[in-house]
């Protein structure tokens, strides 16, 4: 039961720069957002509202959607970890908020500063002012498959945070393996177990590739009937608050594997492949992207 046609959620311009040491310009942001726009990537995270102490490198999110050049028919999101980010992205009119908690204890309280229980207390405000608004709200699960400080986690534990979002009024969860340390047998079992209680089309999965996983695991939600998978451009990213954790999946490589089983995206990989080389030659460092880069020998 392979879906016909895959929603990319590109996170490059968030999840793969919040992670970023040297300050980029803005004016370097905006032109990767425009490029994968312009690839014909529908949903992009272009920013995110949260404590500039905590995450420096996302703390020109308001002027960089205030500059934004919108092309219709893609969602510009931002994450939103409180009101106050809430409020932040109101101002900067963005088209849909994330609110992100975690499977693991010590991961939320190192992350948002907060245990769990308080996070989704946080939430629930946060949800409720954003779809009185009219903003779709998303939501994200970190450590779905282990945690850098707790190890294993229970994929009861995944079960019971992502039923109380889609509860509190997410669209969909995005399930986190923040740190990449997830096997395709694993992702398998999480996968049952959720879907036990909930529809297939509530799901999205967001691989890191840390240990090289990332696309087999893809593959099991495929076939397990996913068909919103989070990706970065050239692999960009990490977590701040996952120490050693690789970036996403590259999104070039998604897509040539989507290409390659005849799923419909929308997405010029050449195209893609080109926003990539731009954002890494400004960064100083050669793709993640195996695809990019066998496409780029080959040129
Ligand atoms: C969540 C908070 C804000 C709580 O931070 P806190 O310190 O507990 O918050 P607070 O309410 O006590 O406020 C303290 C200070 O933060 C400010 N503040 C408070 N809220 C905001 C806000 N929204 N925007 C801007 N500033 C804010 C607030 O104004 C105050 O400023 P001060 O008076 O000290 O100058 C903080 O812990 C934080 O910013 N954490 C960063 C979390 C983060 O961005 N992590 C990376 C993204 S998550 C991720 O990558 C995983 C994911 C989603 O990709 C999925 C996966 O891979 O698993």
């Amino acid at each position: 039961m392979l879906p016909s046609q895959v929603k990319i959620v590109e996170v490059g311009p968030r999840d793969g720069l919040q992670n970023e040491s040297q300050i980029i310009a803005l004016s370097a942001k905006l032109q990767l957002i425009a490029e994968l726009a312009n690839a014909g990537l529908k949903h992009i995270e272009a920013g995110s509202f949260v404590s500039p102490k905590w995450v420096p490198q996302m703390a020109d999110s308001l002027t960089l959607f205030q500059q934004l050049t919108k092309q219709s028919g893609v969602v510009y999101s931002a994450l939103t970890p409180n009101m106050q980010g809430l409020e932040a992205a109101l101002t900067a009119n963005v088209d849909e908020v994330a609110i992100f908690g975690a499977a693991s204890e010590t991961f939320s309280l190192r992350n948002i500063n907060c245990s769990i229980a308080e996070s989704l207390q946080r939430f629930e405000p946060v949800i409720e002012k954003a779809s009185a608004a009219g903003l779709k709200v998303r939501g994200y699960v970190s450590c779905v498959l282990g945690c850098p400080y707790e190890g294993e986690i229970s994929p009861d534990k995944v079960a019971q945070v992502t039923q109380q979002m889609l509860t509190m009024g997410c669209y969909e969860v995005s399930l986190g393996d923040t740190v990449g340390v997830g096997t395709p047998v694993k992702t398998a079992q999480l996968l049952e177990k959720l879907m036990n209680h909930i529809s297939v089309d509530k799901l999205a999965v967001h691989f890191h590739d840390t240990y090289g996983q990332a696309l087999a695991n893809i593959l099991i939600a495929l076939q397990h009937g996913i068909s919103v998978i989070d990706s970065s451009v050239a692999g960009l990213g990490g977590c701040p608050y996952a120490k050693g954790a690789a970036g996403n999946v590259a999104t070039e490589d998604v897509i040539y594997m989507l290409n390659g089983m005849g799923i419909e995206t929308g997405v010029d990989l050449a195209k893609l492949v080109n926003a990539g080389q731009h954002i890494m030659a400004q960064l100083g460092r050669s793709s993640q992207s195996k695809v990019a880069q066998a496409m780029s020998s080959t040129k």
